[in-house]
């Protein structure tokens, strides 16, 4: 499909790039899902990955099968609803899209009682299979899911606070391409960075540090922001109850994987938003922020600060918060209550 100058250029300029290369395995535990499929083909097109292991409790044989024909050097292996154990060893990276999504009139959090305890076992799966390996949790609402993993692998003593991820990657995404969009810029060059976490007021977008935005204000400012916020809104209404954002959350998720496989290779600067345990808030009770965080061989290598923020930046930070540390509590408390 692609030209070795096409891949070279893709991998230059778009989701991903490379460095010095390692041997690294990534899973993904939910493949066969409408996020799992892409995300495991734009994996198999990662030049980072040597291996590739398909785990879902259906149809991961087949999607690996389908995937393992592109023309890429990577191994990719299927696993069947049994073989979960299996899947895991040896990974690096742990890529985790399992769960239900949401359908018109649901939030977020509308999501917790199934994917709670999906997401609990697969963090205990790789806790027992993979315990060094970097988790990156896409499953919503990843507000809660990501100390559940936490607290998860701090049951199993296995616990390294570096390697727990949030994927926010995709309201990086949206917030580049729709203030692009209103302000006439590629937006390769609109990066902004989006802190807090993922649902609704908890997106909180940073016009004002990204050259190409912080002119943006009035009527305009206050929709762009209410865009990124609700964005996955956009999508859920859009296919009507056939699901949510699975090919843009896709891409976003074969970025950051790209980002996080990185900093394993130990490229320097490796920098973009995520969701992790941060002390950036823990004077507030919020124990997992997400802001710009550093990549490294180890995962996190260092925490960002926010910077200077306007006084509208200041309210949406103050909105966060109290749902911000409600959503995580209620995470931790699902599973020091099992
Ligand atoms: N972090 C983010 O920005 C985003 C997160 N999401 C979330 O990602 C999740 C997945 O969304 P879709 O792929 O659209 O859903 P989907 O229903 O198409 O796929 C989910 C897959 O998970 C599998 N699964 C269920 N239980 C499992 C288990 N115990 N082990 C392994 N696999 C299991 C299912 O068999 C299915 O193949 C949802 O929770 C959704 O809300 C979606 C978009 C963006
Ligand atoms: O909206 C949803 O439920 C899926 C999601 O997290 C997003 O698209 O940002």
């Amino acid at each position: 499909m692609f030209s070795r100058a096409a891949v070279r250029s893709l991998t230059a300029s778009r989701a991903f790039s490379t460095s010095s290369r390692r041997e690294t395995k990534v899973a993904v535990l939910g493949a066969g899902g409408g996020i799992g499929q892409p995300l495991s083909l734009l994996l198999k097109s990662d030049p980072l990955v040597s291996s590739l292991s398909l785990y879902d409790i259906r149809g991961a044989p087949g999607v690996a099968a389908d995937v393992s024909h592109v023309d890429t050097a990577s191994e990719v292996k299927g696993y069947a609803a049994d073989q979960l154990d299996a899947a895991l060893e040896g990974a690096k990276v742990v890529v985790i899209p399992a769960g239900v999504p949401r359908k018109p009139g649901m939030t977020r959090d509308d999501l917790f009682n199934t994917n709670a305890s999906i997401v609990r076992d697969l963090a205990a799966a790789v806790g027992r299979a993979a315990p060094d390996a970097c988790i990156l949790i896409i499953s919503n609402p990843v507000n809660s899911t990501v100390p559940i993993v936490a607290e998860t692998l701090k049951k199993a003593g296995v616990y390294d606070p570096r390697k727990v991820f949030g994927v926010t990657t995709l309201d990086v995404v949206r917030a580049a391409k729709f203030v692009g969009e209103i302000t006439d810029k590629n937006p390769t060059d609109t990066v902004i960075t989006v802190v807090g976490g993922h649902s609704g007021p908890t997106i909180v977008p940073i016009l004002s540090q990204t050259a190409n935005a912080k002119g943006v204000s009035g009527e305009v400012y206050s929709k762009v922001v209410h865009r990124i916020q609700y964005g996955g809104d956009e999508v859920v209404k859009a296919k009507d109850g056939a699901g949510s954002a699975t090919l843009s959350m896709a891409y976003a998720g074969a970025k950051f994987a790209n980002s996080v496989l990185r900093g394993l290779n130990g490229e320097k600067g490796v920098v973009t938003p995520t969701f992790v345990k941060s002390p950036l808030f823990e004077d507030k009770g919020v124990e997992y922020f997400s802001s710009n965080v550093e990549l490294g061989p180890n995962g996190v290598e260092k925490i960002h600060p926010i910077g200077q923020l306007t006084a509208e930046e200041e309210k949406l930070l103050e909105a966060c918060i109290p749902e911000l540390k409600k959503n995580i509590e209620k995470g931790k408390a699902f599973v020091s209550q099992a």
